[in-house]
């Protein structure tokens, strides 16, 4: 099964759900009638995998296991042969009455046996430490010896806000209740999660922080010419493949122009590259007096010698949306975040994680350090990886976790870099996201082993896809 993420849902906290669960009680909503619901979503879910095979349920001490007790009658309703094995005895509020309304088998957790259908109701979001080893010993030996998992809400031994990995086995299906939360998508969490299904409960859950979702890329206007579509210069370095990818990507990205400023003329195409000599910074200095540059990629194979600096700060300098990659975050190191603040237009930093921890110190997950970051240098922070979390100054936040695991390979940076550029051009700061989503379809539809230049020519297959 291919991991998938839904796609422009809401992501909260543990403490920010909870607060949308408390304003649900505040508006009449009672307890027992939102556990009802989050057992019944997670019941329709393992109905259709179980497949008639006998099921075992984990319920843990909170208000997950109380959930876990909802699936448990409720699968039982429909036939099945269910088990639950508790971990507690008596439970408080909600939980209790789900336990109570559970008349079937019933065995303690150490005492559990393996069955083919595991939900694992243990914790949820209020997982506050690492599973002590006998619970995670227990867990990892009951779903390895399953052939089906499903979690309620977070697989048991998730960090909720980080995606910490405190203790937690693979499940092949996670339902997340209201809202996904970070541990969905980020780090160990997402590994864990498996294909995750987002169940809507009625809980009202407003976020600043979303997965990425399909962009609206309109066709350019009827009236549109080069210009208007976004000239992009590209700045070429010491190992000038990088920048050329970059210059293409940003080419099929959409931008109407693209400019490759560099030292010596390329031997090969695309011929609709433009070529600009800029043997030093002085002359790319002058090159970057052009009004017509809507956006300046810089980083990609751009070296870190004396030259390569003066070139970035050439780009630092000028008043043109810019997107610095590579060689240019690690030239900026600590002084990142201030030496940015300073620049008036639009700045997009495209760090991998070595990158952004030269730049940005702070800990708290990877959500909230890139947050962090992108409010303290006014810059869009695209902290990739594959849970990409993409932050904006002013604290919104997107995390793509949905591409393809076959990215990993040399050059696929420099084709974001470009299509970033592309994207900046054409739709400013905001336009950030579609570039991430862009490069992930594309990876998709290249299949397996690709070439970062054969992600380029899927760039324009995935924009079709937009409208
Ligand atoms: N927040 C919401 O909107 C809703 C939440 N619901 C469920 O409620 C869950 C959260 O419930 P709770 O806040 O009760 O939290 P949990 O059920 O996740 O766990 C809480 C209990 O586990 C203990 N605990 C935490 N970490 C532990 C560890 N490592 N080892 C042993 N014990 C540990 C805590 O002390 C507490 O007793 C959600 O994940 C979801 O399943 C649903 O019932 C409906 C709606
Ligand atoms: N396992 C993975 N799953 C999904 N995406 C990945 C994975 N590994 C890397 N990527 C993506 O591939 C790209 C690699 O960029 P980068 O590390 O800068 O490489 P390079 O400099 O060689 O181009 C990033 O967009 C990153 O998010
Ligand atoms: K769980």
């Amino acid at each position: 099964m291919t991991q998938r993420i839904p796609s422009g849902v809401p992501i909260l906290t543990a403490e920010a759900m909870r607060a949308a669960e408390q304003a649900c009680f505040v508006a009449g909503v009672a307890q027992d009638e939102l556990m009802e619901r989050a057992g019944a979503a997670v019941a329709r879910e393992a109905l259709r995998f179980a497949k008639g095979r006998a099921v075992l349920v984990l319920a843990g001490p909170g208000n997950n296991g109380g959930d876990a007790y909802v699936v448990a009658r409720l699968l039982a309703e429909r036939g099945l042969d269910v088990t639950v094995a508790a971990l507690g005895g008596e439970r408080k509020g909600a939980a209790e009455t789900m336990r109570q309304r559970w008349d079937g088998p019933t065995v303690a957790l150490q005492d559990a046996e393996p069955r083919a259908v595991l939900v694992d109701g243990l914790f949820g979001t209020g997982m506050s430490r690492t599973l002590s080893d006998d619970v995670r010993e227990l867990l990892h030996y009951l779903v390895k010896h399953s052939e089906f998992s499903i979690a309620i809400d977070l697989p048991s031994g998730v960090g909720t806000d980080d995606g910490a990995d405190l203790g937690a086995a693979h499940m092949d299906v996670t339902v997340a209740l209201g809202a996904l939360k970070p541990g969905h998508v980020l780090g160990a969490g997402l590994i864990a999660s498996g294909h995750v299904i987002y169940a809507d409960i009625g809980i009202p859950c407003a976020s600043d922080c979303h997965s990425i979702a399909q962009p609206e890329q309109a066709a350019p206007a009827r009236d549109s010419h080069k210009y208007s579509r976004g000239l992009v210069l590209v700045v070429e370095g010491a190992m000038p493949g990088a920048s050329r990818l970059a210059a293409r990507s940003a080419l099929h990205g959409g931008a109407g122009y693209v400019m490759l400023a560099g030292a010596n003329q390329p031997d090969r195409g695309p011929d609709a590259l433009v070529f600009r000599k800029a043997a030093n910074a002085d002359s790319l200095a002058t090159l970057l007096e052009d009004e017509r540059i809507a956006a300046l990629v810089i980083g990609p194979g751009l070296g870190r010698d004396a030259e390569s600096r003066a070139r970035m700060e050439a780009a630092l300098d000028s008043e043109h949306p810019l997107v610095l990659d590579g060689d240019a975050l690690t030239m900026l190191g600590e002084a990142a975040a201030e030496r940015l603040y300073r620049r008036k237009a639009a700045t997009v930093l495209t760090p991998h994680a070595g990158e952004f921890s030269r730049m940005f110190s702070g800990d708290g997950g990877k959500l909230s350090v890139t947050r962090e970051a992108a409010r303290r240098s006014g810059a869009v922070i695209v902290h990739k990886g594959p849970d990409t979390v993409i932050a904006w100054p002013d604290g919104r936040a997107v995390v793509a976790a949905n591409g393809s695991r076959w990215l990993s390979t040399a050059g696929t940076g420099d084709v974001l870099a470009g299509l970033c550029g592309a994207r900046l051009a054409v739709g400013g700061m905001d336009a950030i996201a579609g570039a991430i989503w862009l490069h992930g379809r594309a990876a998709q539809l290249a299949g397996p082993a690709f070439a970062a230049d054969d992600l380029i020519a899927q760039v324009p297959v995935a924009l079709g896809e937009c409208r």
